[in-house]
């Protein structure tokens, strides 16, 4: 279990990048999701114990990252929103390489553990393979191989499917579940689809601040009431900003929008029945994203 306690960060004299986070994170797969800038990669290194924070703590399995961030490094993977992988290693050098800055010092029992990784992440049949020839979903599934190292109960995974086709994003995920089974993952992502099948507990991040915190069905709710769908005749004006409207889409006679607002926006609107995307970006302050 994960108890972080008031932390904060501030980058030299920015405004906060953290600002007195406090969140309990249990067994299981566990979504931080957020917009860009809100916070995640900061949150997530911290926890990686790469980066002190400014002030507060977390106690993980019981240990404090800031009196005993060895004891915590021994329990974790980590794999870093953007990593380098080595282009003439293959697979398999790749892995031995980590293994042994891990500490595996016996040869035998790193193969071992190599092929379990391999195996676990269904790289088996390409780890002879130069990483040179990998595709975005084959590298993403190497780093989770070296984060897996050791069999840790921490698992943190920052952005991890950015650049992946539908495809490779959610064997990626289901990937992720697997591995969620007797341990803790946290995965932090901009995109809602990666949580929404995936993770029970969430929590959303936005200008540093923890603003929502629950089940996917709690995130849903702070949408409950609020999203409509509107006509638009093709000549009127719409009405709505940007930030309100969650989608669009043409018609014969004009526009349907999907929108989020507080009240009935027009007499014709209709009540839509929420989706978690809907729930976040009620919560966020907008509707349209980016
Ligand atoms: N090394 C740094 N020095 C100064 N400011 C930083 C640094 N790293 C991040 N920040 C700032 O801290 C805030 C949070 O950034 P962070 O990268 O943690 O957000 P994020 O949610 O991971 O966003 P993204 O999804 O774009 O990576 C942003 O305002 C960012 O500009």
């Amino acid at each position: 279990m994960i108890e972080i306690q008031h932390l904060t960060k501030q980058y030299k004299k920015k405004e906060l990048a953290l600002d007195d986070i406090n969140l309990t994170i249990e067994h299981g797969m566990f979504g931080l999701l957020g917009p860009n800038g809100a916070g995640k990669t900061t949150l997530m290194r911290i926890l990686a114990t790469v980066m002190p924070a400014t002030s507060g703590d977390a106690m993980i399995d019981g240990f404090s990252l800031k009196k005993n961030p060895e004891a915590i490094r021994r329990k974790l993977g980590y794999l870093p929103q953007i990593f380098q992988l080595p282009p003439q290693l293959t697979a398999a050098e790749f892995l031995d390489y980590c293994a042994v800055m891990k500490g595996f010092n016996n040869k035998k029992e790193r193969k071992q553990e190599i092929l379990r990784l391999l195996e676990q992440v269904n790289l088996t049949d390409k780890q002879n393979r130069k990483i040179k020839t990998f595709s975005g979903g084959m590298k993403q599934r190497l780093g989770i191989a070296q984060a897996l190292l050791g069999n840790p109960d921490l698992i943190i995974v920052d952005e991890p499917t950015a650049g992946l086709d539908p495809e490779e994003r959610v064997r990626f995920r289901n990937l992720l579940a697997r591995f969620s089974v007797n341990r803790t993952v946290i995965l932090s992502t901009h995109i809602v689809a990666d949580i929404e099948s995936s993770c029970e507990q969430l929590a959303v991040l936005n200008h540093g601040q923890l603003v929502a915190t629950g089940s996917t069905s709690d995130l849903t709710n702070h949408a409950e009431g609020k999203v409509w769908e509107v006509e638009i005749p093709a000549d009127s004006q719409s009405f709505f900003n940007e930030n309100q409207i969650i989608s669009s889409r043409k018609t014969a006679d004009g526009y349907v929008h999907k929108v989020i607002a507080e009240i009935k926006p027009s007499d014709s609107a209709t009540l839509l029945e929420p989706t978690l995307e809907d729930g976040y970006l009620a919560l966020i302050g907008r509707g349209a994203n980016g």
